[in-house]
């Protein structure tokens, strides 16, 4: 055996007995969640015991990244241990998720960085049918884009809030990368069709301007079908869609990030009927209608003010009435739960048309 073989034989007999240890260790965790499902089950009624806490799952990672010396870093680290939960919590119940589809976008990236891979994420074709599928029953959660860096907000979902008794459970950010594939292997060279969905243009301009200007733009629904439409016309054909895309429809990646905002990301909201819990880091949103008058919105945001609660966001929605009412989705810091949020939503109630407690969630942890 060379110097080499038997210095890597050392290190390798360690590396076997640290993955002994962390797989027993893995399998007591797992053993230690099928106990936590029994309590739950025992205190809640296997009906209506709640298998998914989003507050918990949050705590846990914040406590990874905070302890983490390296040298993994603090996001590698979280994402195992999101991993780890998603196993165990699958043990306690398979969680079925659904999501804005089709299957392969930005969405059903987003549903697996919040839930991990062992729950099971069905596509449905628009948001109504996201939330109709939730509040059935038929699925346990549910992923809808709520808002993109450079396009704003997706004003469709935040109106059914509206339609629909569901509550918000947590929010996922995600960074947006976008690449050009195709299957040949021609590289950048003689593109003559493009195939990407509007919202995908809206992202991609400026470069795709700059490199290719005279190829003809084929707006499609989603990455997803750029893809198919991509392999189906062949030479000259590119698709703009992500990674997971690439991988799905095994296509080249024939550049890379071409995103015109380098920071380009989007939020997305889970979906759900529970009240979560506080987790130290937490988000509120409601929906306010007001009667429509000078200093509505002004007289609004001074309950704020006043408390020291910060704003995270503010959107202004038509209210769907004939009076001339006003509807504000409003996103602050903090749990419902805190005293000195309860106070502003008191104000909040007894000076609005209508107030709905759209639910407090975790702040984004990955
Ligand atoms: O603490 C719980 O309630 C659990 O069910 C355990 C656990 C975990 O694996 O840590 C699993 C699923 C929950 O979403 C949160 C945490």
């Amino acid at each position: 055996m060379s110097d080499q073989e038997k210095e890597l034989k050392l290190l390798r007999d360690q590396i076997d007995s640290i993955d002994r240890q962390i797989h027993g260790l893995l399998n007591d965790r797992a053993r230690c969640a099928q106990h936590v499902a029994e309590v739950k089950e025992k205190y809640q009624g296997s009906k209506d015991a709640v298998f998914y806490r989003p507050e918990r799952e949050a705590q846990v990672l914040r406590r990874v990244m905070e302890r983490n010396e390296g040298p993994l870093a603090d996001h590698e680290v979280a994402r195992l241990f999101r991993e780890v939960m998603s196993v165990c919590l699958a043990l306690e119940k398979p969680m079925h998720v659904a999501f804005l589809g089709p299957e392969g976008n930005f969405t059903q990236q987003a549903a697996s960085k919040h839930f991990g891979h062992s729950a099971h994420c069905i596509p449905f074709n628009s948001g109504d049918e996201v939330f109709r599928e939730v509040e059935s029953g038929g699925a346990h959660y549910g992923v809808v884009p709520i808002e993109n860096s450079s396009e704003g907000v997706v004003s469709h979902t935040l109106d059914l809030f509206k339609r629909f008794n569901l509550t918000i459970c947590g929010e996922v950010e995600l960074r947006i990368h976008h690449h050009v594939l195709r299957a040949d292997d021609l590289g950048l060279d003689q593109i003559t069709r493009i195939y990407l969905p509007q919202q995908t243009l809206s992202q991609c301009r400026s470069w795709l301007d700059s490199h290719f200007l005279s190829a003809e733009r084929i707006l499609v629904n989603s990455n997803a079908e750029a893809a198919r439409m991509a392999i189906k016309q062949g030479a000259g054909a590119v698709a703009i869609a992500s990674e997971l895309v690439a991988d799905l429809y095994q296509l080249n990646v024939v550049a890379r990030n071409i995103d015109d905002q380098s920071d380009n990301s989007t939020r997305y909201l889970i979906i759900g009927d529970q009240e979560v819990g506080e987790s130290g880091q937490d988000k509120t949103s409601i929906l306010v209608t007001v009667r429509d008058k000078s200093g509505a919105l002004y007289e609004l945001l001074e309950h704020f003010h006043k408390h020291k609660i910060s704003l995270t966001g503010i959107e202004t929605r038509p209210a769907n009435s004939e009076n001339s009412h006003s509807a504000f989705y409003i996103d602050f810091e903090g749990h419902a739960a805190n005293k000195h949020i309860q106070k502003v939503l008191q104000e909040l109630q007894s000076e609005t048309v209508e107030l709905k407690l759209l639910g407090s969630y975790p702040v984004a942890v990955l």
